[in-house]
């Protein structure tokens, strides 16, 4: 049987994530936490390209702030591909174009992992399958699986079990206030909630809480404030552990309005001085996955 010619080229979307809503369940005894999560992609993230080289070397550049190349997301989903094929690959040169901030709840490092497990699996001939991929993705992070699956989902366990959430598909604002918060500190916390009782997606769909909020509020009060800025809006609400804060709007018009009062006022609400804001719509199928279905060989 013949094999389709792959590309030499690949340019691909790596979009950022939503949680809607996020429990927390318990603490298991490997130290992670148990959750129940709605996820949803936005359409607005970072760009990867990828060219395949004549030698063996694996290239990124830029490089990314404050992360060595070999802790880089990118590089580890390429070698942990490299691992998985058993055989000697071309080197590939990949360009990262980054957008979404660093440890801001959007998942950015987490979706550029997938779009390099998916670019790669694809322009290496691997034909790995989404099982396969998924469950290598896990190895690098909790968010992983569901870039590499690219529908909205409920997700359990830690993320990794995941089914189709029929979302709706608002327009967001979203605030990033300036500020980190590591993911360990505040599943850390001694104070985090990690009882709230299991519930059916059915019920989280009408509309849920972010049990992290309470501490990321203590450990960072500008994330607070940036939420009550939105609050006043709409539901805003927390995403993952933070940094970034969300309100979903019905109509972009009503989006676009509260994204310019925001950038008016954010003088006035922030008192880092570096709020950035911006606006996307909310989707149930990953932008990854909607370019790997149109993208053909450069
Ligand atoms: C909170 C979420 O943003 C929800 O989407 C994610 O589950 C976080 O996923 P992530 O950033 O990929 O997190 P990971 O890199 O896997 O984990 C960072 C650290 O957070 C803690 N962690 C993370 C996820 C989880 N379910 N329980 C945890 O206790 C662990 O200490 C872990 O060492
Ligand atoms: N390519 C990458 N892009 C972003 N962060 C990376 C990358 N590679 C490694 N990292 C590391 O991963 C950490 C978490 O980055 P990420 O942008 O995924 O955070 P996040 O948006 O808070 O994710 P989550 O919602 O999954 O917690 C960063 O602080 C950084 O040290």
């Amino acid at each position: 049987m013949s094999r389709a010619v792959a590309p030499a080229t690949l340019t691909l979307p790596a979009p950022a994530k939503l949680n809607r809503m996020l429990h927390i369940l318990g603490r298991r005894n490997d130290g992670y936490h148990e959750l129940q999560t709605l996820f949803q992609f936005l359409d607005y993230g970072d760009r990867l390209g990828f060219t395949l080289r004549d030698d063996e070397r694996l290239e990124l550049t830029p490089a990314t702030d404050g992360v060595a190349f070999n802790d880089n997301l990118v590089v580890r989903a390429a070698r942990a591909l490299q691992h998985a094929a058993g055989r000697p690959l071309p080197g590939v040169t990949i360009n990262l174009d980054k957008r979404l901030p660093m440890g801001g709840g959007l998942g950015g490092g987490s979706s550029n992992a997938a779009t390099t497990l998916l670019a790669l699996d694809r322009l290496w001939q691997l034909e790995l399958g989404m099982e396969r991929l998924a469950a290598l993705g896990l190895r690098l992070g909790a968010d992983v699986p569901v870039f590499v699956r690219g529908f909205a989902a409920w997700g359990e366990g830690v993320g990794e079990r995941l089914i189709p959430a029929p979302l709706d598909t608002p327009w967001f604002v979203v605030i990033h206030p300036g500020v980190e918060v590591s993911t360990g500190a505040v599943f850390g916390h001694p104070q985090l909630t990690r009882d709230t009782p299991s519930i059916k997606m059915s019920r989280a769909l009408q509309g849920g809480k972010n049990d992290c909020e309470a501490v990321v509020r203590k450990l960072e009060p500008e994330i607070g404030r940036a939420l009550d800025c939105l609050r006043e809006f709409g539901p805003a609400m927390l995403t993952g552990t933070g940094a970034c804060v969300f309100c979903p709007f019905d109509d972009a018009e009503r989006a676009l309005e509260v994204e310019q009062r925001l950038l008016y006022d954010s003088a006035r609400s922030s008192q880092s001085g570096c709020w950035r804001i911006f606006r996307a719509r909310g989707c149930n199928i990953s932008p990854l996955h909607r370019a790997l279905k149109t993208t053909a060989a450069a």
